[in-house]
């Protein structure tokens, strides 16, 4: 393989790639590329890791898998496919949540290196923890469409996963959409599955009992051609009958409290109630809904019927394309209790559905593994962070690299040694089931926590240990306003002090319970009367300020805008593969630079135009970052 071919990488690297033990978690679509790329660059101790199964709608990008894996392992069938390519690797996979107990600080330990290609927060936050309680290095991975980076973390050296607040995941599960959809995103989503199973590329299936979804037979698409997609037929079969399927599977609904609910018979015979005089901003009645479903299904199909290769692709600028979107996706709204949306809302939220792009996942990969490279060399000054842009920058570019490593935050909570939040809530009405729940484990990402407070145990992780105060509330379990709390996960070697005050709800709309990273924080927020979440943009400035100051010194113009173009020049420059390589910048910017380094020239001479030019240079640099950052996925 290519580490054991002469002149790819000096023997000392061969044996490096050769001998160090690798863990991949997750083998889904940057999981398959970086698996596929390791054992090709010569890799050959690997342990991959998967929970999932394949399913239909991976095949298009996760291109380990045929048709015949359908419904097996993810990382079985991975590791198959892989040693075809080169059968001497050495790799164990695991059918296996990287967050059981049983994958701990000793299964952890074997590894050189660790790389995610997850696909939610929860689990890549646990991986952070468990790499820097054994100090591996570890490079976090994630695309989103065209967008997408790598990063590397390393205890002391590195922000960790968790060193940033993220924003929220933008991701939802399929048996959400599929079975239990909370709110009016996940029947969008089930809305424009739906059209493609009827009129599109078949992506996933969200109709027609779960029995017969490998039956070709039986697929939406094969029901509708043999129906000629009689939309009042369609209507039934989508609207009641696959509901009275799904309700009959008691097992989905057993202990959920979203449970769909019929609707009546009698409006399967209702007359055309009128919609076209209601506006885009304005909210259609069930029975408007209805009618406009029953109108746009036969022009819809008369568009399939001479499309190419009988395939349409969903539009939101085509009037039929979108009244189904927002019919479908208000029944079913209706069918689980979802308020519904206006025509508009629907149409920017059905809009920024992005699809994963197999390109975005390999260039991710690839860039992974230079970073692997790099890592088993010890070279981490050279493992920035890499963002991959969806459009060229201005030179051309579409990988961009941060400047430098960023370095841990002192505050994080994770990685940093004085880990203490504060955590304000209604302690008359919040319960220990609650704390454990829905803020250890879902907003701190802990995965078997225990709490004690002044040395006595509130939450264990232990059963056998017979603590149970789950339905007590906070004050019943002892807690008053100002008190602190221990938490810690002892899986993931994390713990974290809890300050608690006690914060009566004055309005329903209230959160039942805020965290802080500090005092300052929740006065701020007090002072703002609650407003704290700070949005997006507020988080990627905050980030993109830090990376600058850790540059910038205080010697003036010139050396910062040097220090500029040197980022300009290291982006410009996306040779590192070949490792200090020569560049093709060549522009009057770059040899005044060089010539400061090679002290041929003092900054001090260089002239104000001059100056400008670099400064400009670098502002265009800076922004393509800046852009890069701020569709940061996560
Ligand atoms: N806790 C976990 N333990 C092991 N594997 C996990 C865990 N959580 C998620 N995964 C796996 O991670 C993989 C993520 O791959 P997925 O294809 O969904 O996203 P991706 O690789 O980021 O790319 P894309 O979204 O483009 O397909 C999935 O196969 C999923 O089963
Ligand atoms: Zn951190």
């Amino acid at each position: 393989m290519a580490a054991t071919i002469a002149g790819v990488f000096n023997p000392e690297l061969q044996n490096l790639i050769k001998e160090s033990k690798i863990l991949l978690v997750g083998a889904g679509g940057i999981g398959c590329e970086v698996l596929k790329n390791l054992v090709l660059t010569g890799f050959s101790e690997l342990e991959v890791i998967d929970l999932d199964t394949i399913e239909v709608s991976n095949l298009n990008r996760q291109f380990l898998f045929s048709k015949e894996s359908v419904g097996k392992a993810k990382s079985h069938v991975a590791k198959t496919s892989v040693l075809k390519f080169n059968p001497n690797v050495n790799i164990m996979s695991h059918f296996g949540d990287i967050m059981d107990t049983k994958y701990g600080v000793a299964f952890f330990n074997k590894f050189k290196l660790v790389i995610n290609a997850l696909d939610n927060k929860k689990a890549r936050s646990h991986v952070n923890r468990m790499c820097l309680s054994c100090q591996i290095p570890l490079i976090e991975s994630g695309t989103m469409g065209y967008n997408g980076q790598v990063e590397f973390i390393k205890k002391g050296v590195t922000i960790c996963y968790e060193c940033n607040t993220r924003a929220e995941p933008r991701t939802y599960p399929m048996c959400t959409i599929r079975n239990t959809p909370k709110e009016p995103i996940h029947c969008i989503i089930w809305a424009k599955f739906l059209f493609n199973q009827l009129f599109g590329e078949i992506d996933e299936i969200v109709s027609f009992d779960e029995e017969n979804i490998e039956s070709e037979k039986l697929s939406a698409r094969n029901w509708a051609i043999q129906n000629d997609y009689n939309p009042k037929k369609l209507f039934k079969k989508v609207f009641f009958d696959d509901i009275k399927a799904l309700m009959n599977m008691k097992d989905l609904y057993a202990d959920k409290k979203i449970k769909p609910v019929l609707l009546d018979e009698s409006l399967l015979d209702q007359e055309h109630v009128k919609y076209s005089d209601v506006l885009d901003s304005e909210m259609l009645t069930l029975e408007q809904n209805i009618s406009m479903f029953l109108d746009c299904v036969t022009p819809i199909k008369e568009q399939w019927e001479i499309s190419t290769n009988k395939c349409l692709v969903w539009d939101k600028d085509d009037d039929m394309m979108m009244n189904f979107v927002v019919s479908c996706s208000n029944l079913r709204s209706a069918l689980f209790n979802i308020p519904f949306k206006t025509h508009f809302d629907i149409k920017s939220m059905a809009g920024n559905i992005i699809p994963a792009i197999a390109t975005a996942n390999a260039m991710i990969a690839g860039q992974i593994v230079i970073h692997a490279l790099r890592i088993l060399r010890g070279k981490f000054e050279k493992c920035q962070n890499v963002f991959l842009r969806s459009m060229p920058n201005h030179k051309g570019g579409v990988l961009v690299k941060d400047r430098c490593l960023q370095p841990p935050n002192p505050k994080c909570n994770v990685c940093s040694s004085k880990g203490e939040i504060i955590f304000t809530t209604d302690m008359n009405n919040f319960t220990v089931r609650q704390l454990e729940e829905l803020v250890l484990k879902k907003k701190l990402n802990m995965v078997a926590p225990d709490v004690t407070m002044l040395d006595r145990v509130i939450i264990s992780s232990d059963e056998t240990d017979g603590v149970d105060m789950y339905d007590m509330t906070l004050s019943e379990a002892g807690m008053t306003s100002g008190c602190s709390f221990d938490a810690e996960d002892d899986h993931q070697n994390f713990r974290v002090k809890i300050i608690a005050f006690d914060k009566e709800k004055s309005r329903d709309e209230d959160p039942d319970f805020e965290i802080f990273n500090n005092k300052n924080d929740l006065h701020t927020a007090n002072e703002q009367n609650n407003k704290t979440k700070p949005d997006e943009d507020d988080e990627d400035d905050c980030f993109i300020d830090q990376a600058e100051s850790t540059v910038c010194d205080n010697n003036g113009d010139t050396r910062e805008a040097v220090n500029h173009l040197m980022v300009d020049k290291e982006e410009i420059g996306y040779e590192e593969v070949t490792e200090g390589g020569a560049e093709e910048i060549g522009n009057e910017e770059e040899e005044i630079t060089e010539k400061i380094s090679n002290e041929e020239i003092d900054a001090e001479e260089i002239s104000n135009e001059e100056k400008l030019a670099i400064k400009r240079k670098a502002d265009e640099a800076i922004e393509d970052i800046n852009d890069a950052k701020k569709s940061r996925v996560d």
